[in-house]
């Protein structure tokens, strides 16, 4: 089956997570958390870098990688590196997606998560925010 490299950005601030909708596509109006294939020769943090400087107009750093999520889709295998990140300027434009929510701990499952971005709420993101943390600290 064939498989994807992508790299996705889980951007805490104030306690919620920015969660957007797919504007194209095979996957189009479902939700995810921003992010993109990694090109070759890339590194995860450098994909996730560029897509949401290319998506959201928005320059970020990931902060820690939070999980690896592997799922099989109908039709490829998608390996999904998820880095916790925080905004270090922009405003989050939506240049390609459809919507935007910012989502607490009590809404988290308000919107149709695409498959892989549902094991990682389930996994990693609802404990992030059951754990408390407010907002992705800068690196040391
Ligand atoms: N970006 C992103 N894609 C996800 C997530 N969850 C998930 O299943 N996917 C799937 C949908 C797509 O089939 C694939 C990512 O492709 P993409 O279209 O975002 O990548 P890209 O920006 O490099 O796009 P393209 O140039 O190939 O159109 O992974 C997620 O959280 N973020």
């Amino acid at each position: 089956m064939r498989k994807i490299h992508v790299a996705c950005a889980v951007i805490l601030h104030d306690g919620k997570i920015f969660a957007t909708q797919r504007g194209y596509g095979e996957y189009k109006d479902g939700w995810e958390f921003p992010g993109g294939k990694i090109e070759e020769g890339e590194t995860p943090e450098h994909a996730i870098v560029r897509e949401i400087r290319e998506e959201l107009n928005t320059e970020i750093e990931p902060v820690r990688l939070l999980d690896t999520i592997e799922e099989d889709y109908p039709t490829f295998h998608i390996s999904m590196k998820c880095f916790l990140c925080r905004v270090k300027s922009g405003k989050l434009e939506l240049l390609e997606h459809e919507a935007a929510r910012w989502l607490d701990r009590e809404h988290l499952y308000d919107v149709a998560w695409l498959p892989a971005d549902l094991e990682l709420v389930r996994n990693q993101v609802e404990k992030l925010l059951a754990d408390g943390e407010k907002d992705a600290a800068p690196k040391a």
